[in-house]
């Protein structure tokens, strides 16, 4: 399982500085949707110049002009870039075209999809879905993440959970098994990040080794 740091709501320099103060216990790093709105594929170059070895996302959040989006993206240096699961099926569509060509990948976001559109999307065997309660869900309406309905989403398919992941929470996710486990203000918002970070990384290494005895 692949711990991805999500950096929102800071600059550049605080993101970079946050990443390099966790780097050893992540192995994925996210430009967030907020850095990206606020300083463009700036922030991703950055954070790819930095740490060359890890796989960098883009949370892009791509709902339309998926050609020119992703190839924004994948010059910045950015290896994975989201899409919405509820963007129009061209949109997704050319969101796998365009990183097919580039031989990077997609995350598709499942953010308020329905049970329909979700069924449509599992045509996409390569890229990895994404369950998400977003940040308005989780402070304004009390949203967690719950499994039901995500049916056939299980298997072969690649998941990734976001939303307010903290160490008190992991534990309920783990029966989805997730391959990328996003964790954002858990860790860049605690008192001590390093020790967050720690503390997360120790859980998720402990499900590694339960699943292998
Ligand atoms: O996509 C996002 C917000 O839309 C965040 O990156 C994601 O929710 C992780 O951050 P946090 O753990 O703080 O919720």
């Amino acid at each position: 399982m692949n711990l991805q740091l999500a950096l929102d709501r800071m600059s550049i320099p605080e993101a970079v500085a946050m990443a390099e103060r966790v780097s050893p216990y992540i192995d994925w790093i996210e430009a967030g949707t907020s850095l990206i709105k606020e300083f463009g594929m700036a922030g991703i170059h950055a954070l790819k110049t930095a740490f060359p070895e890890k796989v960098i996302v883009a949370d892009m959040k791509t709902f339309d002009n998926a050609k020119y989006e992703f190839e924004l993206c994948y010059q910045a240096g950015a290896d994975v870039a989201t899409v919405m699961g509820a963007a129009p099926p061209v949109t997704v569509g050319t969101c796998m075209e365009t990183a097919e060509r580039f031989g990077k990948e997609v995350m598709i976001d499942l953010l308020h999809t329905t049970e329909a559109q979700r069924t449509a999307l599992l045509q996409h065997r390569k890229a990895i879905f994404c369950l998400h309660v977003g940040k308005d869900e989780q402070e304004y309406s009390g949203g967690r993440l719950q499994t039901p309905g995500f049916a056939g989403f299980e298997g072969e398919r690649r998941i990734a959970a976001a939303g307010g992941i903290t160490l008190e929470t992991l534990p309920g996710l783990l029966g989805i098994g997730p391959s990328v486990l996003i964790v954002g203000s858990a860790i860049t918002g605690a008192a001590d990040p390093e020790r967050a970070a720690r503390e997360l990384r120790r859980a998720v290494d402990q499900v590694k080794e339960v699943k292998r005895s």
